[in-house]
């Protein structure tokens, strides 16, 4: 007992939980900034950061949600027109691999290779992709999960007329909902004053942006275990340390 405690005051016990509570929060502007650096100087590729991204995704799901919490039902990935919805294609993808079910909702397509490459992926692993939105009814009777992949960090409230109805699904329905990096519907730096959906779990990518401050859910993840220690250093991230090979840690 004496050992631990002097171990604990002189801080040899690295556990993460001291660096959580320095974690930094992202406004919009460097998030976007961070994103463009990791092309620009690190020479990133889109699809290798979506790819990492999405794994987290569903790692950070099939670690919370088992078959068996599911009831082994299927999960439903609602995804936007941007890199966030890509992420939600990865994650589909991962998820697939890993014994889940999965459907897609992708209204908004956007025509451009990696997004017609991910698509195609998921119609070759059998994935089903929505022709219309689900009613309420329908997603509760036939989804354990929602994955929320409509708006990442590039999102500009107010939200589109197109994507209100799918918005108010997320935000009615009683089936819990994943949002990866955002609350689709958030203000990169807060919640919206009317009130918006309310995930039972935010997986943060990179760092948790400004926003993951009011999240009020049960588990909180972080993923993209993609930087580079330098930028790391540069911005103040002091993101916690990830244990072994693991590409998520629970934040919550
Ligand atoms: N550097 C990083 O941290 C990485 C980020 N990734 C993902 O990329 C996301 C950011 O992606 P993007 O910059 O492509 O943008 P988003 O996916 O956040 O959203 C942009 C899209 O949403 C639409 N949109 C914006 N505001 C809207 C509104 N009010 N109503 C309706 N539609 C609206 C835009 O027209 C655009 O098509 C991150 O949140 C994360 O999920 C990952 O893919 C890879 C690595
Ligand atoms: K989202």
């Amino acid at each position: 007992m004496h050992l631990f405690l002097s171990q604990l005051k002189r801080g040899l016990f690295k556990t993460g939980v001291r660096n959580i509570t320095k974690m930094k929060y992202l406004p919009q502007d460097v998030a976007i900034n961070i994103d463009v650096e990791l092309f620009n100087e690190y020479k990133y590729s889109v699809d290798q950061l979506m790819e990492l991204a999405g794994l987290s995704c569903a790692t950070a799901i099939a670690k919370t949600y088992s078959l068996e919490k599911l009831n082994n039902r299927s999960v439903l990935v609602c995804c936007g027109p941007g890199n966030n919805g890509g992420d939600g294609l990865v994650c589909a993808r991962h998820l697939k691999l890993f014994g889940y079910n999965c459907d897609v909702f992708y209204p908004k397509r956007t025509d451009k290779p990696l997004y017609h490459n991910l698509t195609h992926q998921c119609v070759a692993f059998k994935i089903n992709f929505l022709d219309k939105l689900p009613s309420k009814t329908d997603v509760e009777n036939s989804y354990g999960l929602i994955v929320d992949a409509l708006f990442g960090f590039s999102f500009k409230p107010p939200i589109r007329d197109d994507f209100v109805p799918i918005i108010d699904l997320l935000r009615t329905t009683i089936t819990p909902v994943a949002s990866i990096d955002i609350p689709s519907g958030w203000n990169v730096e807060g919640e919206p004053k009317e009130g918006g959906i309310r995930p039972e779990m935010l997986i943060s990518l990179t760092a948790p942006k400004l926003c993951a401050k009011n999240f009020s859910g049960k588990y909180h993840f972080l993923g993209g275990r993609f930087i580079p220690p330098e930028l790391e250093k540069k911005y103040g991230l002091d993101l916690p340390k990830y244990q072994g090979t693991e590409c998520v840690i629970s934040l919550k």
